[in-house]
């Protein structure tokens, strides 16, 4: 059997990895237009860091795994196609800022239409607006060539996540796809089945109609960012009442019906996907004039923008209400660890708010390279298709550092602020870090990874997103405050 792949990204490339890796009789190809990423595919240094996938792709790669930009060639020749092209914000026209931008996938649409001649099963991996299933099966059946090509179209969205994607798809809680339900489409949902069926056991391996599975896909990701805008909203809570969020999020995620899972307060949600798809979910209810449902889901967004803006209120009133010329350390610039993916990673807006104040920033991530920082934070929002500003682009190259390490970073800082959660940070040298910085020095732990009560012992002001606050922060005014006197004293 032979699988195609549109789309060598994210989700793509491990995916087919893995199905490459797992299944007999199969010859998986990776296509995209990007030459440049097929040649990493193709490398010994693949164009995404995710954990373990270096194993799978050099287990199959070259034998039953192949990484091609010859789309049409391989489409043509493929039993199964998946499509697993990206599916970003539309940044202009109607619904910009809210409906997904379909212009990839009508573009592959159209490319299997015109080069088919069998018989294909077309399988939706991207994550697509409810109904895209019948708007592809239009494409296809009116601009068909050959009498010989016929489609099934089936729906299989992607619940991996990014930096535990190998794990994800090598044990997911559960496949889905859907299909329609006549005799043809019931066939196709089985030969897909049998795929995945090669190691995933059966039960865990779910069959619905077309559009339960398209909205399955949206819906899972809303609950997923709106636990984490639910806990987040409760962090504000904790810092004006002297609670605690961790201890929150142990006690509410001991109850059996709300579970543990995904109530960690952060800085914020990141990451290209949960924005995206809520968005486009509540584009999707305003156009079926469900106005109440979308302003529900918006607030999930509301919050989240909130959340971010409330960090860097925090950063510039504790540093007596001025950052300009301050260095500020950045720890982590990535959306979430173990990924080098910055695609609406919550450090973008705050060092943009920072910038925009002033400060000069030093920022250490372990696998976002240079290029890729400068690049985002000389960007604005939504542009990420559209050459960045040349004006930005220059103060941010005069205002951004990047570092080699979090110690370089922290030198001279006034603050470090921690924006992702990488173990490495939790296990700082915290005293090596205070002696190098100006005084009082400042933590904004946006991450929970730092320990506050130790790092509050060596003399830092100490700041974590639903902790309890320091005193100096709730009184910095106040010379005579026991936490100010301590920490005036080993001033420099
Ligand atoms: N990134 C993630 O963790 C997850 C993403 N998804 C969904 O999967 C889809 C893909 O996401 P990513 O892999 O992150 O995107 P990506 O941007 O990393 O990869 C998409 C690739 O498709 C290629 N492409 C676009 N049009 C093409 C065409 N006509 N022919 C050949 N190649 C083409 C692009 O060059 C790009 O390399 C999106 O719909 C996303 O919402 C779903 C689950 C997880
Ligand atoms: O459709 C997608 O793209 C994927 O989106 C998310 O995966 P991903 O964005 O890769 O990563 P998550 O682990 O969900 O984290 C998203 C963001 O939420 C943040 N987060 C997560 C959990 C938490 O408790 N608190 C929190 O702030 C993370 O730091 C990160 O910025 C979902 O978890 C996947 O199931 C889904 O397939």
């Amino acid at each position: 059997m032979k699988i195609a792949c549109i789309g060598a990204g994210y989700v793509g490339g491990p995916t087919m990895a893995m199905i490459a890796h797992k299944c007999e009789g199969v010859e998986v190809t990776v296509l995209d237009i990007n030459e440049e990423r097929i040649a990493a595919w193709n490398s010994d240094k693949l164009p995404i860091y995710e954990p373990g996938l270096e194993e799978v792709v050099s287990a199959a790669r070259g034998k039953t795994l192949f990484f091609s930009t010859e789309c049409e060639k391989h489409v043509a020749e493929a039993d199964i196609v998946f499509i697993s092209v990206n599916t970003p914000t539309k940044t202009r026209g109607v619904g910009a800022g809210y409906a997904a931008d379909m212009t990839y996938w009508e573009s592959a649409a159209r490319m299997i239409a015109r080069v088919s001649h069998s018989p294909k099963i077309i399988v939706e991996k991207s994550t697509v607006p409810v109904k895209t299933a019948q708007a592809v099966e239009r494409v296809l059946s009116n601009n068909v060539l050959n009498p010989g090509a016929r489609f099934d179209i089936l729906s299989n969205p992607e619940f991996l996540a990014e930096g535990t994607a190998i794990k994800d798809l090598e044990k997911p809680d559960r496949v889905i796809i859907g299909g329609r339900q006549t005799p043809s489409g019931l066939k196709a949902i089985d030969t897909l089945k049998k795929v995945y069926a090669q190691w995933i056991p059966e039960d865990q391996i779910l069959t619905s109609n077309l559009w339960s599975s398209e909205l399955a896909k949206l819906a899972a990701n809303a609950f997923l960012a709106q636990r984490i805008s639910s806990i987040n909203a409760v962090s504000a809570l904790c810092e004006k009442t002297g609670a605690d969020v961790s201890e929150i999020s142990k006690c509410i995620g001991a109850d059996s019906r709300i579970g543990p899972k995904f109530l960690n307060a952060s800085v914020g949600f990141g990451g290209s996907c949960f924005q995206k798809d809520i968005l486009n979910m509540v584009y999707i209810c305003r156009g079926l004039g469900l106005e109440e449902v979308a302003n529900y889901w918006e607030s999930v967004i509301t919050i989240n923008n909130y959340q971010k803006r409330r960090f860097v209120d925090v950063v510039i009133s504790s540093l007596f209400n001025t950052v300009r010329a301050k260095r500020i350390a950045i720890l982590g610039f990535a959306f979430k660890k173990d990924t080098g993916d910055t695609r609406e990673t919550p450090a973008i807006d705050v060092c943009n708010g920072l910038l925009e104040e002033g400060a000069k920033l030093a920022v250490y991530d372990p696998q976002v390279t240079e290029e890729r920082m400068k690049m985002d934070l000389s960007m604005d929002k939504f542009e990420w298709d559209h050459p960045y500003s040349e004006r930005k682009a220059k103060e941010v190259n005069d205002l951004i550092e990047c570092s080699e390490s979090v110690y370089k970073a922290c030198e001279g800082a006034h603050a470090l602020c921690v924006l992702t959660e990488w173990d490495e940070f939790k296990e700082l040298d915290l005293r090596r870090i205070y002696d190098s910085m100006v005084k009082p020095a400042f933590i904004f732990d946006g991450r929970s990874v730092i320990d506050g009560k130790a790092a509050k012992k060596i003399g830092f002001v100490f700041f974590g997103v639903g902790k309890p606050l320091d005193p100096f922060l709730t009184d910095p005014a106040s010379p005579n405050s026991p936490a100010n006197s301590a920490r005036m004293s080993m001033s420099p």
